[in-house]
């Protein structure tokens, strides 16, 4: 899918400027985006319900009048599509304004949770058992910042202790056992991504949900709560939260080719899981997330959520298809120049995401991105491309080297990504790479 991207091309003009451009990309040259990861298109379908949401569902949803009932009954409608994605129910369905909103509620749930669930005596014989007494919370070394930021933020706040837990070098999952070892008398929440948006891997939720209730049944002072991050993963894997054994699960809306919308699953808010709002103010959403809801966003949410129940295998086996087209043209053209950042053993990988590094000296993943003519991708996670030309911390964490972690090119394809797309990537990479080992 090569197109046009005529206001791309004036904004990333001026990025590559910034890097000293050997060779300036041809401005004109059709582009082609495979950066899918950082986000999606909206589906035309979806595109279809947000105007029709704007044109006649403009009424407050609140309001006891047939434009706010119209509105009301989109939002519903939108609720069932969304829950149905995940294999829940509506009424588990919280929506937010997005994926960073939705991993804050959860950490701050967990900790004022455990705050206001224990009783004095409880806190003392938690800091008695060389505790320091504060809820604590057990993620991995590889989230996003929307839950490595918060966690450190309740940190530095003396809120609580956060365990960051290594992911392994070999596998670039985080493991089972070092998640239980990680586990103490205050932890309050486990956190883990799905699957890992610079990488690909897909960490092994079930087992770890599986395992941390175990222990909450071993021991009934503990009621660890158990959050996944879905945003990389829907729309591209099944994800069915009875089967992952969630008590929350994470859904961002511009990763599956919806708007700037998101929710939070939530197993019984408020009930069966606690769940305290960050905002106060109206009472929408069940006062979990009051404020003037944004139907037509929400249409387009549970419209793009109802695409992906209807067609996930469908678009799950073209991007594989084209995932490993894509894999074996880099390798027929660069042969031993080249490396996999998203292959390790035994680990399954997102069927869209392609991170490789070509080895050479003057191929760091900005300066051959910037040389492109035609590729749009990124060198990893799209909210850290102001990070200056630092390797990825994902990938130094999942053991890639330093020199080829510089190197990196996250390539994450589409729906709608084809073969011509693939050769012509592949071609421009091929020519970027020969100028700039020349130029040196
Ligand atoms: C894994 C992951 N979690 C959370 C987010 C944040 O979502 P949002 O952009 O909707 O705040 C992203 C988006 O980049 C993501 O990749």
């Amino acid at each position: 899918m090569a197109e046009k991207f005529a206001d791309l091309t004036l904004v990333v003009g001026h990025a590559h400027n910034d890097h000293n451009l050997h060779h300036n990309p041809d401005m004109n040259a059709e582009r082609i985006y495979m950066d899918y990861n950082a986000t999606t298109p909206m589906e035309p379908e979806v595109i279809q319900v947000i105007s029709e949401a704007l044109h006649e569902a403009w009424g407050n949803p609140s309001s006891n009048y047939i434009t706010g009932a119209r509105a009301k009954a989109i939002i519903n409608q939108s609720r069932q599509n969304v829950a149905r994605m995940v294999g829940g129910k509506a009424e588990d369905i919280v929506f937010t304004s997005g994926g960073t909103e939705a991993n804050n509620l959860v950490l701050h749930t967990a900790v004022e949770h455990f705050r206001k669930s224990r009783s004095a005596a409880e806190h003392s014989e938690g800091r008695q058992n060389g505790c320091t007494g504060l809820p604590h919370i057990v993620t991995s070394n590889v989230e996003h910042d929307s839950i490595r930021l918060t966690a450190k933020h309740l940190e530095a706040a003396g809120k609580a202790d956060v365990t960051c837990v290594p992911v392994s070098k070999v596998t670039a999952r985080v493991e089972v056992e070092d998640i239980i070892a990680a586990v103490r008398p205050n932890t309050c929440l486990v956190s883990v991504m799905l699957a890992n948006n610079e990488t690909g891997v897909v960490m092994p939720i079930p087992e770890i949900c599986q395992r941390v209730k175990s222990l909450n049944k071993q021991n009934e002072r503990l009621r660890i709560l158990l959050h996944t991050d879905a945003a990389q993963a829907l729309g591209k894997i099944p994800v069915d939260v009875q089967e992952l054994g969630v008590d929350y699960l994470t859904i961002v809306g511009h990763k599956f080719y919806a708007p700037r919308a998101g929710a939070l699953y939530v197993n019984g808010p408020g009930t069966k899981t606690p769940l305290y709002p960050m905002l106060f103010g109206g009472g929408q959403e069940r006062n979990f997330r009051p404020g003037t809801e944004n139907t037509p966003m929400i249409a387009g949410l549970g419209k793009a959520a109802e695409l992906v129940t209807a067609n996930l295998s469908s678009y799950q086996s073209h991007m594989l298809m084209i995932k490993a087209y894509l894999e074996e043209r880099l390798q027929d053209v660069f042969r031993d120049k080249i490396r996999f950042n998203s292959h390790y053993p035994g680990s399954d990988v997102l069927p869209n995401t392609c991170n490789v590094s070509i080895l050479g000296p003057v191929l760091q993943g900005w300066r051959v991105l910037s040389n492109c003519r035609r590729l749009l991708a990124s060198v990893g996670a799209a909210c850290h491309s102001a990070s200056g030309h630092r390797p990825s911390h994902i990938l130094l964490s999942c053991g890639v080297p330093t020199e080829v972690a510089a190197n990196a090119l996250r390539l994450s394809v589409g729906r709608g990504t084809t073969k011509e797309d693939v050769d012509a990537v592949v071609e421009d990479l091929r020519e970027t790479v020969e100028l700039l080992t020349k130029m040196n």
